[in-house]
């Protein structure tokens, strides 16, 4: 064991605003793969390599190279059965596939039994290749296209959550020309300010989403949809935002929903709204990036979000709603990790005798942005061997022609790390690989599913054929 270095023991007193937090006692911490942040299915060997339920990393490397996505089959589907269990029915819990989406994981999210939320033809049309059921479907979407719309009618989702005024007229035209009756939910704004960074929240009144509860739209918005030939109003819903690690927004929401719910009885009569009949409260449960985030377990979020429920309709004296979620990151986030090799180290001197390590790895703010725009924190541990040097404060920055290419602005990696190192990046499986570019015309990198010692390519790497593929 090494002995602790001398002087300042914290990451934030060596480099303010530093949030790579106190430096590791020794190299066991430096190896640590802390269980809230790493796939569960992730171990350090005996020869201090790690491997992904049963691989090793370095032969994934070897066999799908890197920048490479390692998505743990058995997390995901853990934690779909655990918010099946926890809503107390898997078709209330509506996998958001934004997060992450291929036609294999749909297929997955089918069996588990799980609802699948879509916000997009072309999500729609994965999960259709995926034939997944298309009654589990929920197609989202604040500007969604007539032909979108149209495919979804003709697919026979379960059900379109209405976000504008313009659209329930186009839906409710695009229903009646095909002589179906489509079922709805309303997306209501309901004033809440998530604690979360702005670009993710979203139940804001001075946003793009939704209709305002505040100003009676959406209220307004019922009455049209009830007017609708061609509409059947299934639900109301509300999102909040992502990456929300306290209950408070989720219960102020789900108790403003269900008061907007007792105002239409009151104004419509139960009969008309005798398909009302679920309150969707969206997604948002945040994820631990870091060892120091503690997120909410989500029995918890659901025992809130019931009790809300079932309380306030007791108080209006009506039968609860089923309550639905739509889970993205809190399914697929954890589970993957990004494996990159290094490839350049530069140290740089700063003000007070500090220095920065610069660790350039072989992908970069292509394969995620959330870095640079969100100013996501990442745990990055050296992979392919053990620690077997003093701690050094170290930026992993990509491969792009940007100084803000940075995946992870600031961790702790052993002296000795060189190239050819493979370092990897956990909780990548939300918001990473689909929000991916081809900057730089940089490939996008392969997604690999691991389970039971055996790998399965999921997504194959780009190449730059592909590349090319568009032009004309
Ligand atoms: C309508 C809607 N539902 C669900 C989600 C999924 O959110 P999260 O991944 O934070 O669970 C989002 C994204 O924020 C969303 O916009
Ligand atoms: N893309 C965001 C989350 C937005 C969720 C979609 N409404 C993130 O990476 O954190």
């Amino acid at each position: 064991m090494r002995a602790h270095p001398a002087g300042p023991r914290h990451a934030e007193v060596l480099l303010p605003g530093s949030t790579a937090g106190p430096v590791p006692a020794d190299e066991a911490e430096l190896d640590e793969l802390h269980a809230a942040v790493w796939p569960r299915g992730a171990h350090r060997d005996a020869d201090g390599a790690v491997s992904f339920a049963g691989t090793d990393v370095r032969e994934l490397a070897r066999e799908y190279g890197t920048p490479l996505f390692v998505l743990d089959e058995a997390d995901f589907r853990a934690r779909c059965a655990e918010y099946a269990t926890a809503f107390g029915d898997p078709t209330s819990v509506h996998y958001a596939s934004k997060a992450f989406l291929c036609t294999e994981v749909a297929r997955w999210v089918a069996e588990e039994g799980l609802s699948l939320d879509v916000c997009s033809g072309g999500e729609l049309r994965v999960a259709l290749r995926a034939e997944f059921p298309p009654e589990r479907i929920t197609f989202h979407g604040n500007n969604k296209s007539v032909a979108e719309l149209a495919t979804a009618v003709d697919a026979g989702v379960g059900s379109i959550v209405l976000d504008s005024f313009h659209e329930i007229a186009r839906l409710d035209h695009l229903a009646r020309e095909r002589g179906v009756t489509q079922p709805v939910m309303i997306r209501v704004t309901v004033g809440v300010e998530a604690h979360t960074h702005e670009f993710i929240a979203t139940a804001h009144e001075d946003q793009k989403f939704g209709f305002s509860l505040a100003s009676g739209q959406a209220a307004e918005a019922a009455r049209r949809v009830i007017k609708a030939e061609a509409l059947d109003l299934v639900g109301l819903h509300s999102h909040i935002g992502s990456q929300i690690f306290d209950d408070d927004g989720f219960g102020l929401s789900a108790h403003r929903v269900v008061a907007l719910l007792a105002d239409l009885r009151a104004e419509h009569g139960a009969a008309a709204l005798e398909k009302l009949t679920t309150v969707d409260l969206g997604g948002g449960l945040g994820i631990a990036y870091t060892a120091d985030d503690d997120p909410l377990p989500v029995d918890e979020l659901a025992t809130r979000l019931h009790d809300v429920v079932r309380k306030e309709c007791d108080l209006a004296g009506f039968e609860p709603p089923k309550v639905a979620v739509e889970p993205g990151r809190a399914i697929a986030g954890p589970g993957t990790v990004t494996v990159y090799e290094v490839g350049t180290i530069k140290d740089v001197e700063l003000d007070g005798g500090v220095s920065r390590r610069y660790v350039s790895v072989d992908g970069g703010m292509s394969d995620n942005i959330r870095t640079s725009l969100y100013d996501a924190v990442y745990d990055c541990r050296l992979v392919s061997r053990s620690a077997e040097a003093d701690p050094v404060l170290s930026r992993i920055v990509g491969k792009h022609c940007e100084s803000g290419d940075v995946v992870v602005r600031d961790c702790w990696l052993p002296e000795d790390i060189a190239p050819g190192d493979l370092l990897a990046v956990a909780a990548t499986g939300a918001y990473c690989y689909v929000m991916a570019s081809n900057y730089n015309r940089l490939p996008k990198p392969p997604v690999v599913a691991v389970r039971d010692g055996r790998t399965r390519l999921l997504l194959r790497r780009e190449t730059e054929d592909d590349l090319l593929r568009l032009e004309v």
